[in-house]
């Protein structure tokens, strides 16, 4: 793949525009179709030397099309193919007429598809065209492949996988690999799209970087490369306070374990000190419990005003077991113009005052960093998450819009949106994650980046990656404190 385009995420819309400019600016088409199956062959000799036979499922598209050149070239290296078509192969047009004329084996219609073991499926059914559920004969055909769990090697996306969204229409392959081309779009990052799409190859077909760049929104897989800027190493002649002060909110007394782990995962983050607020109440409790994070009193918005003329204390994370309610919402509202990370309860408080919040943030000019789960995100947003209309990274753009914040959208498949429409979807995270806790972690890392000055935008999306790390170095019986222990250094 090209290095331009290493990150780069696109939609199928995007995708046919750049294939528009591409023929308009004298590429053809036709060629580009070649390359893509030429790719389709060589993943599939390369992935499956064993196979004793390769079925390719041709679709009435383009994706068929590309499904045509495949079998040829599978067929010329000498490899068994059998090819199958939905619908009538002789209705094709375009590039897919041209390369079913191109292809010297006989087609037979997909009902009498009976999967054999040894057998590989190529899937060139449906592509980046799937506009509605797959027909009836595509999902029963999907439905014997499953019982004989025969692989699927998917071409540009498992027929039935919406390329925008990553949803399932109607039925969908489990593909064991999936070829796709130029680069990857959303459907494969997106859930379930990416658990479908098995190990997924990017294969670059002729379309110049500018093309495909001159289409594509701020929209990119989640690396280091979106942080590199902000994370350089520490200077030798560094101090704390250069690292950055980040102050995390107790709740009371029989809610505080929350808050200490976020603060502790601070100091693991990378922030020079952090100090735990606490109401008077739950002191001793966190006192009790504290070594290197330091505790002041915070009981009342009056504490928290003076504490707020300490302009070292940069950033600070109100949310975990912090309660909901009124002092949450007070609270809030006069962290808007610093950096704060408003999780869990800090954003459950404004279910029914969220216009406060919102306004507030759009005035107040800080680095604010919201972080929902499904749960919250339709607390918050519920004219958003009802919109089936939309995907993750949609509704994710459409709640930092609405909000002015930064928006973390958690699940297994992490959007990070800025209020510019500027998106990362995370896709190194693993279903440990899902841990009590789990979020708290999350929450002190993100507040760790934003006291060592990251923009809230790359505060979280370094955060949602170091998290996902974590989970991966600590391993399937991850806890909060084992995650805390295993977040990687910032690279
Ligand atoms: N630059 C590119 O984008 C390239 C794309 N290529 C291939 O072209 C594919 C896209 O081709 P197409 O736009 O022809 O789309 P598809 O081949 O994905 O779909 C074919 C057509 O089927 C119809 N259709 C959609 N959903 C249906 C459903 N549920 N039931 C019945 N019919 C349905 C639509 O009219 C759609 O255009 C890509 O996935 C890729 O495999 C390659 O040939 C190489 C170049
Ligand atoms: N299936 C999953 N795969 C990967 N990460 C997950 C999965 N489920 C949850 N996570 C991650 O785990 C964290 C859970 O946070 P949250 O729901 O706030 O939990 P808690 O309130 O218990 O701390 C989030 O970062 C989320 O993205
Ligand atoms: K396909």
């Amino acid at each position: 793949m090209h290095d331009a385009l290493q990150d780069m995420l696109v939609t199928p819309n995007e995708m046919a525009a750049i294939d528009k400019d591409a023929a308009d600016s004298g590429i053809d088409s036709f060629s580009l179709m070649r390359s893509a199956g030429m790719a389709v062959s060589a993943a599939a000799l390369r992935l499956f030397p064993t196979a004793s036979r390769f079925v390719v499922l041709c679709g009435p598209g383009n994706n068929g099309g590309d499904g045509y050149i495949a079998a040829e070239a599978l067929a010329e290296s000498g490899a068994q193919v059998a090819l199958f078509s939905l619908g009538d192969p002789s209705k094709l047009r375009g590039d897919g007429a041209k390369a079913r004329s191109a292809c010297r084996l006989a087609v037979v219609d997909i009902g009498t598809y009976e999967p054999k073991s040894g057998d590989v499926v190529v899937d060139a059914l449906f592509g980046a065209g799937l506009a509605r559920d797959l027909p009836n004969s595509a999902q029963d055909v999907v439905r014997r492949v499953d019982a004989s769990r025969i692989p699927v090697l998917a071409v540009d996306l498992p027929s039935g996988i919406d390329g925008r969204t990553g949803e399932v229409r109607g039925a969908s392959f489990t593909a064991a690999h999936t070829v796709t081309f130029i680069a990857p779009k959303s459907g494969h990052v997106l859930m379930p799209g990416r658990a479908l799409s098995g190990a997924l190859e990017v294969f670059d077909i002729g379309i110049p970087a500018r093309l495909v760049a001159a289409r594509a929104s701020d929209l990119r897989i989640n690396g280091p490369a979106i942080w590199k800027q902000y994370a350089g190493g520490l200077e030798a002649g560094t101090h704390k306070y250069k690292r950055g002060h980040l102050a995390v909110l107790s709740g009371g007394p029989a809610s505080t374990g929350a808050a200490r782990l976020s603060a502790a995962v601070g100091l693991v983050g990378g922030a020079g000190l952090v100090t735990l607020g606490s109401p008077p109440e739950a002191m001793a409790v966190n006192a009790s419990h504290l070594t290197a994070i330091m505790l002041k009193e915070i009981g009342s918005a009056a504490d928290l005003g003076e504490w707020l003329q300490d302009k070292r204390v940069i950033a600070f994370v109100l949310g975990p077991g912090f309660g909901v309610g009124k002092k949450a919402r007070d609270f809030a509202l006069m962290l808007c113009d610093r950096a704060l990370v408003l999780d869990a309860d800090g954003m459950s408080s404004f279910q029914q005052a969220r216009e406060e919040l919102f306004e507030k943030i759009a005035a107040s000019g800080g680095q604010v960093v919201m972080t929902p789960h499904e749960g919250e995100f339709a607390r918050l947003f519920p004219e958003v998450a009802a919109d089936a209309s939309l995907s993750k990274i949609e509704k994710a753009q459409a709640a930092a819009s609405l909000s002015h914040a930064v928006i973390v959208y958690k699940g297994p498949d992490t959007v990070v949106a800025a209020p510019s429409g500027r998106a990362v979807v995370n896709v190194n995270a693993p279903p440990w994650l899902a841990t009590a806790g789990s979020g708290d972690v999350l929450a002190g890392i993100i507040g760790a980046h934003l006291a060592q000055g990251f923009p809230a935008f790359e505060a979280a999306a370094a955060a949602v990656w170091r998290h996902g790390e974590a989970g991966n170095r600590a391993g399937r019986s991850a806890t909060a404190e084992t995650l805390a222990q295993s977040i990687p250094p910032l690279t």
